[in-house]
């Protein structure tokens, strides 16, 4: 949702590269026998490598570097012991080798493309390339640490196909379809067993190893440290030692759940050690379980009240608790943090309000309110599953150059959302404790596997998660104030081209409107959804995917929706715009056209003011339902500047009535913005919200206030208020940003 899936400009990549996968696969079950010899590929290899290794250090501008997904294959689902061996030479083209396994040594150091390719052999000493994906980005772990000389891995039911540059490798797609080996491992040939393995290394040496490991800053050799540390039977009390240290490399590379079962939690044992707590907390601090977190932290200040840093955590983990539980946000601190954060990756809890998941008659499942809102209420505040930053002033994020296209359905991921897949892909690997949130997620006609876990490893189906990104995303700037003030200050937004994007699992279950009755708004990776209407008890809430904005095509419109979601919007602005005659079209978009001109080409003094109302009026005329069922999108752009003109030239009773028509053509309903001004001003429906309706209310209380009709300026204050609310998602900074506005401040 607002993320720019628009890759035209690469429909020329995406089409030749159908064409490589047809061609691929008309050798599907060949077995290749023009393969190259070792020596060839080691010197194509190190040449390659030389290339990439230059590009990395002299980065080319907007150097956009491609990717294909191949047509979807489920991950293995089946232990190693049940699998068979297979060599290098006995592999067919475009087969996925079921029931296979396939037994590889790195005979190369890795070279980091779009993912991790090095040469491998096998037992036989055949050769082929190795591509893996979704692993970790360099900075989290180094390619070396996944692969490198020597390196001994398994490929379970491995996947044999042509790749981009013509020669013959292997690919793997799903994290749990590779498995590192120990060389002490009785699968592993004796000529292989090269380097000191953990065979007949006391435990607790290589507990010290590990150790110095963690010292080093190579969390991920120290895991295996320990790990091998523990297969060499240590005594009860020694193993508790080095589980308690695996914890700490667990905790360091993101793997909470493994690091939560190495404390001891949860059952400590009558003494529980001071390390074990504090690693406890910091594992479920990040598995977002607040509540223990906090007892944990309870028990290890009682127990050890030296421990400085306890303190400091408990605040901490009860600062979440409180905003999980109660909504207790600090708005103003959250905008503070988040102008200095690069990537604005927020320490927050998620607060659900009145919503609850439910199925609808319709829609698949969708999101209700369980009591009756206002408009302008909070009804949730999340922090995101998983967040990919692009500043918008680009270089600053973490994304920005990886286009991964899918030729088989179409679809693209562009920048932020490339870096997504890879990231939520080891999120779920890594804890598998939260991966349902995500895997529940809509994910079309996609047929995801059973099986969540083999040989004590979770299954993650990059593909299942690829499709369920596709229809979940939700695009993101650094924070709707900042787009806010660019809007109103006319520097133009790029709302509808978000490169950063988040999955937010509550948010994905609203279901589309074109006419929403809720707003998502941004501060950094915490979405803020609050009613935009009054809202009866369980009212199902809508988003608006992508906003129509009146002057397309409704084709276009229904295109999108189609293309990014699979659904055909009848909502009644769609209904509307689909029976309009295209001569009312036509005439529509001249009318507007001609405005349009006359805007441009006068200063607000010299606007014909009578020609542009004349204009307006024909314009209103193209509608035949009434603005409050479907509103004019179209309309009230030229209608405010009229607004804008009347409140310049002090002439309030006309700027009253412009803007009562500006807020009608958006379908609101209001009352007491008339010449007699003998009603008091009211809302009595808020319609379509868009940044310029906080523009209007305060354009209302000026021209109120300039009428002495003081408590109906501050009512209209009061919509302004709840009207930046809903769009900036609080209301902390309203003073300040209003008074930026270049007409009413
Ligand atoms: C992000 S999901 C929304 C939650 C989804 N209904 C579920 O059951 O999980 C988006 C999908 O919901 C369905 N959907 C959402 N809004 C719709 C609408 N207005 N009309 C038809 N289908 C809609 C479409 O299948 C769309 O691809």
């Amino acid at each position: 949702m607002d993320v720019d899936t628009d890759l035209r400009e690469f429909f020329g990549m995406i089409n030749r590269q159908k064409q490589v996968l047809l061609d691929a696969k008309s050798r599907k079950g060949e077995c290749p026998r023009d393969r190259k010899s070792r020596d060839e590929m080691y010197l194509r290899f190190v040449v390659g490598c030389m290339a990439s290794s230059a590009k990395r250090q002299e980065p080319q501008e907007n150097m956009i570097h491609s990717s294909f997904m191949p047509a979807a294959y489920p991950p293995c689902t089946s232990s190693v012991s049940s699998l068979q061996s297979i060599m290098i030479k006995d592999l067919c083209l475009e087969i996925h080798h079921r029931g296979k396994l396939l037994l590889l040594r790195a005979i190369t150091p890795p070279d980091r493309l779009t993912g991790i390719i090095c040469l491998v052999e096998d037992e036989d000493e055949g050769v082929a390339t190795l591509q893996i994906y979704q692993q970790d980005e360099e900075t989290v772990r180094k390619a070396t640490q996944i692969v490198d000389v020597g390196t001994i891995l398994l490929v379970k039911e491995p996947y044999f196909k042509t790749m981009a540059n013509g020669e013959y490798g292997l690919r793997v797609d799903h994290l749990s379809d590779l498995v590192e080996v120990d060389e002490d491992a009785a699968i592993v040939p004796q000529t292989w067993r090269l380097r000191r393995s953990g065979k007949g290394i006391s435990a607790d040496s290589l507990k010290l190893e590990g150790n110095a490991a963690i010292g080093q800053g190579d969390c991920w050799l120290a895991i295996k440290k320990y790990t091998n540390a523990l297969k060499q039977q240590p005594t009860q009390q020694e193993a508790e030692i080095i589980k308690r240290n695996r914890s700490l490399a667990l905790l360091r590379t993101g793997q909470y759940d493994a690091a939560l079962s190495n404390s001891g939690f949860p059952s400590f044992g009558f003494s529980p050690p001071e390390k074990s707590l504090f690693r406890a907390s910091e594992a479920l601090y990040h598995l977002g379980k607040f509540a223990e977190c906090c007892q944990v932290l309870e028990q290890l200040c009682v127990k050890y009240p030296a421990n400085s840093e306890a303190p400091t955590s408990l605040a901490r983990a009860r600062r979440r608790l409180a905003e999980h539980s109660n909504g207790n946000i600090d708005f103003a601190s959250l905008q503070t943090r988040a102008k200095r954060l690069y990537p604005p990756r927020m320490d927050h809890a998620t607060y659900l309000g009145p919503v609850e998941i439910r199925d609808t008659n319709d829609l698949g499942r969708g999101v209700f309110v369980t009591k009756a809102v206002e408009a302008g209420e909070l009804l949730f505040c999340e922090k995101a599953f998983s967040y990919a930053y692009v500043s918008e002033q680009y270089g600053r994020g973490n994304a920005g150059t990886k286009l991964l296209m899918n030729p088989e359905t179409g679809r693209g991921f562009l920048g932020g959302q490339a870096d997504l897949l890879q990231m939520i892909v080891q999120k779920l690997f890594k804890c598998p404790s939260i991966a349902s949130s995500f895997t529940n997620l809509y994910h079309g006609s996609y047929m995801p596997i059973k099986a969540h876990e083999v040989d004590g490893e979770s299954i993650v189906d990059t593909f299942l998660a690829e499709r369920i990104i596709s229809f979940n995303v939700f695009g993101c700037p650094h924070s709707s104030l900042q787009t806010h003030r660019d809007t109103m200050a006319n520097k133009g937004s790029n709302k509808h081209k978000q490169h950063s994007c988040g999955i937010w699992t509550t948010a994905s279950y609203i279901n589309h409107s074109c006419l929403n009755n809720c707003h998502r708004t941004f501060i950094g990776d915490i979405m803020i959804v609050r009613a935009t209407k009054d809202l009866n008890v369980n009212t199902e809430l809508r988003f608006c995917y992508q906003l129509p904005t009146g002057k397309e095509d409704i084709g276009e419109h229904q295109e999108t929706l189609q293309k990014g979601w699979e659904f055909t919007c009848t909502c009644t602005l769609c209904k509307s715009l689909e029976e309009t005659p295209t001569s009312t079209f036509a005439t529509r978009r001249k009318l507007f056209t001609q405005l349009s001109r006359i805007c441009a080409g006068h200063t607000m003094n010299s606007i014909p003011m009578r020609k542009v109302e004349r204009l307006l009026k024909s314009l209103s005329e193209t509608y035949d339902r009434p603005a409050s069922e479907v509103p004019r999108l179209a309309l009230w752009d030229p209608q405010l500047m009229l607004a804008r003109i009347y409140l310049a030239k002090k002439e309030h009773v006309k700027t009253l009535d412009a803007l009562g028509k500006t807020l009608e053509a958006l379908g609101f309903v209001c009352v007491g913005l008339e010449a007699a001004l003998s009603t008091r001003f009211r809302v009595v429906k808020w319609g379509s919200l868009i940044d310029h309706v906080v523009e209007m209310f305060r354009s209302a209380h000026a021209a109120f206030r300039a009428l002495g009709a003081i408590e109906d300026a501050s009512i209209a204050d009061g919509y302004a208020r709840t009207a930046y609310r809903i769009l900036v998602g609080e209301d902390s900074s309203y003073e300040a940003t209003v008074a930026g506005y270049p007409v009413v401040g």
